[in-house]
């Protein structure tokens, strides 16, 4: 389906269903992630976009009414399978959201809580700051680590939400509008720093911004909404390739539409 990525695949949907209730909210989702990549997921209100990636690491669960049918993998492995413990697999597939929200502890601590939960035995200090220093975030933090995390910049504080995440070592971060409550200067911030993230992580980022899409991602999926009879919509994945390809000479004409602003 991607052209032109000879690479490992980390994440796999195949014929990915997910309901809310009785609602069936996106269907049949295949796709691949493929390892160390930035993949954007792009498409207008409503079309599964966030569904989706919170199936990642089943995020989903948390929703009573959510349910899912077809299979999602991660290293070959279900992630449904009845062995696997989410919480586990939300430590190697870490997740960062629309709204910065830091623990209401020190920045320290912030660090440091979920490591410890984790059950990390090695020297805190230098955790914190290797942390802090991965998520560009340590020059700004390092002379007021226990001060609250609260007490920093929108800006700052998903920065030190995304230390806490790489803290405890994952493998792939999602990412649900991580910019989207921050201003441009922040924004340019978060999407250097995924730059440099990509080298160790693979990054699932949900946006509604298109120069961003086409500004941090290698691959993008397009998504969009079409209606059901009982008149709701159903949202599924139109087109999965190359961003540039997407943006440039895509397949289909509603991506077309899209990514060249004529509707969404
Ligand atoms: N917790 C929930 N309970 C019931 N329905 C939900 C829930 N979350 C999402 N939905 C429905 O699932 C569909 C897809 O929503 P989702 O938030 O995944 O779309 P999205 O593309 O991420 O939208 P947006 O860009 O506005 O964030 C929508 O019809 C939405 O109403």
């Amino acid at each position: 389906m991607v052209t032109n990525v000879v690479t490992e695949t980390v994440l796999k949907t195949e014929k990915l269903n997910v309901f809310y209730g009785s609602n069936l909210a996106v269907r049949e989702v295949s796709l691949e992630i493929p390892l160390n990549k930035v993949v954007a997921f792009i498409g207008p209100s409503g079309c599964g976009k966030s569904t989706v990636l919170r199936c990642f690491n089943r995020m989903n669960d948390l929703i009573p009414s959510a349910r899912i049918d077809g299979k999602i993998t991660f290293r070959g492995h279900d992630i449904y399978a009845q062995k696997v413990d989410p919480v586990n697999l939300r430590c190697r597939i870490g997740m960062v959201f629309q709204k910065p929200n830091p623990f209401p502890k020190s920045i320290y601590e912030n660090i440091a809580f979920g490591a410890r939960l984790n059950g990390f035995k090695g020297d805190m200090d230098e955790l914190v700051e290797i942390s802090l220093k991965k998520a560009v975030i340590w020059d700004e933090t390092k002379d007021k680590l226990h001060q609250s995390g609260l007490a920093l910049s929108g800006g700052q504080q998903q920065r030190l939400c995304i230390a806490r995440t790489i803290a405890v070592k994952p493998e792939v971060i999602l990412m649900d509008e991580p910019c989207a409550a921050l201003d441009p200067i922040s924004t340019l911030k978060i999407e250097e720093l995924m730059h440099e993230l990509k080298k160790e992580y693979t990054i699932v980022i949900v946006t509604h911004n298109m120069q961003q899409a086409s500004r941090v991602s290698d691959l993008t999926a397009f998504y969009n909404a079409e209606p059901t009879p009982k008149g709701g919509k159903v949202g599924y994945l139109v087109e999965y390739d190359r961003t540039e390809i997407i943006f440039q000479n895509p397949a289909q004409k509603s991506t077309r539409d899209y990514v060249s602003g004529r509707f969404g």
